[in-house]
């Protein structure tokens, strides 16, 4: 089974079959039946692909409804520790963290539903990572939560002197003042 659940409802691992043969190796980075067949409704419309450096943090975002975004993550080159905070006011896991190391070396993939704040963080000296979106880009609905949110503590793993941010993610609100949800 390709999917694997996470400690939060409906977050899910997702490891690809491999196929290494003497030319290297394949493997179906992405296909619909996959998601079917585990009973994930999910049309993805929009695929983004960032570079950055190590120590490069982006995040903690979401897009408000009716925008909100569900992802596939993963990551082309590199490694980064991927973060996820469920923001569903319905949740049982409301306000919990999940972090997971994902590179080209293991090539696993994060699948997050709508609902969630995402971001990464950077471990390797560049990483290129690359993710499905099932909803598209919405600027005037973007929000966002600050990635040292004391309430959140997430370990980055890292010093977070070394920790390179936008102008936008050095001010976000922390997790109490966060604007509404997905
Ligand atoms: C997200 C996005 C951005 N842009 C433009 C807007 C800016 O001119 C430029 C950089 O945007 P930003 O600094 O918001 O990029 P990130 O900090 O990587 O944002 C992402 O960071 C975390 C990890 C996420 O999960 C979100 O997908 C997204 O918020 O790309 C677009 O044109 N389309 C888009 O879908």
């Amino acid at each position: 089974m390709p999917f694997i659940p996470t400690p939060i409802p409906d977050l899910l691992v997702f490891e690809p079959t491999v196929w290494a043969d003497e030319r290297g190796y394949f493997f179906e980075a992405f296909n619909a039946h996959t998601f079917k067949a585990a009973g994930i409704d999910v049309q993805f419309v929009q695929d983004n692909q960032a570079r950055s450096t190590f120590g490069v943090l982006r995040g903690l975002h979401y897009q408000l409804a009716p925008y909100a975004q569900g992802k596939l993550v993963r990551v082309l080159e590199g490694e980064v520790l991927d973060v996820v905070v469920d923001i569903r006011p319905e949740s049982p896991a409301y306000g919990q963290s999940y972090s997971i190391r994902l590179s080209a070396a293991n090539k696993k993939q994060l699948y997050v539903p709508r609902g969630f704040a995402h971001g990464y963080l950077v471990l390797s000296p560049t990483a290129e990572f690359f993710y499905k979106c099932d909803n598209y880009y919405a600027k005037a609905h973007e929000g966002g939560i600050h990635y040292n949110d004391p309430q959140l503590n997430i370990d980055w793993e890292i010093d977070l002197s070394q920790v390179i941010l936008s102008e936008k993610d050095q001010v976000l609100p922390n997790f109490g003042e966060h604007r509404g949800t997905h």
